[in-house]
């Protein structure tokens, strides 16, 4: 079967969006296969774009592993930058059903020919799972508190950030017997209390040049920690995102930029 696509990324994160109608067994392997480096495309995750009876539009997600995962953060603004320059949707301010829930976004910067650059999505609340935990993975000892945001994570501050440590730690946390449906692993390090720098290790498809809603649960719990202010500027290798947490409103919102690389049709295998 051909299907349509187009690719997005949100600071790195990579993903392959479709409108086309996949039968509903076809989802997961139809993302193994197109998120696939070698043998597909390549992207860290497949997004269905489907009918809302309760939004404007619902957004799917799914992992590059094929498993599926209730939210997204850089996804849902690279699923919004797509539904806003397709014209699925009317306006600026629109609403998105997810596995997570209705997200409200708003696109705040469009580039000269009216397309999405910039946009802000509302993250939801978080549901704290502990505050501080200490776990011991291949022989180091982690403090790592833990939270839901749409998706379980893990956090981890750090003095310094290293890559390698995480690629190592990581898949041995994300399958840590104390996650029963996994967990994504963000390494954290407080610059000052408004800039923080994050490096993660994605459940179902490890490492990301920048995670979404790891970002901003770095964010929530570095705040909780009193590391960090609830206005923040979370940097990862690939871009900057800025998050505001509102206390009073119980809901937190992300902003940053999302960018087409191409688009084409694919067979899926
Ligand atoms: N990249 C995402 C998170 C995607 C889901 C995650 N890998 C999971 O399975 O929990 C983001 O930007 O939030």
């Amino acid at each position: 079967m051909k299907i349509d696509f187009i690719k997005i990324h949100g600071i790195g994160n990579d993903f392959i969006i479709t409108k086309d109608q996949l039968e509903p067994g076809d989802y997961s392997r139809g993302a193994k296969s197109i998120c696939n480096r070698r043998f597909g495309v390549g992207a860290d995750g497949f997004m269905a774009v489907e009918k809302s009876l309760k939004a404007d539009v619902k957004m799917v997600y799914y992992n590059n592993d094929g498993s599926l995962a209730n939210m997204c953060g850089n996804g849902l603004r690279s699923f919004s930058k797509y539904v806003f320059d397709n014209k699925e949707v009317k306006g600026r301010r629109f609403t998105v059903e997810t596995l997570d829930g209705i997200k409200p976004v708003e696109i705040t910067e469009v580039d000269p020919r009216g397309r999405a650059e910039k946009i802000k999505v509302e993250m939801g609340w978080y549901q704290l799972d502990f505050l501080s935990k200490i776990l011991e993975v291949q022989g180091e000892t982690l403090e790592l508190g833990s939270l839901i945001l749409g998706v379980p994570h893990g956090v981890i501050f750090e003095k310094r950030l290293s890559e390698e440590r995480l690629k190592s730690l990581g898949p041995a946390v994300e399958s840590h017997p104390l996650f029963s449906e996994g967990i994504n692993v963000n390494f954290a390090k407080v610059l000052d209390g408004e800039n923080v720098e994050i490096i993660t290790w994605e459940r179902g498809c490890g490492y990301t040049l920048g995670c979404g809603t790891g970002m901003t649960a770095v964010v929530v719990l570095g705040n909780l920690l009193g590391k960090l202010s609830r206005k923040v500027k979370a940097h990862s290798p690939g871009g900057t995102l800025e998050i505001e947490i509102l206390e009073r409103e119980k809901r937190i919102t992300m902003e940053g930029p999302a960018e087409t690389i191409c688009e084409g049709t694919y067979e899926l295998k």
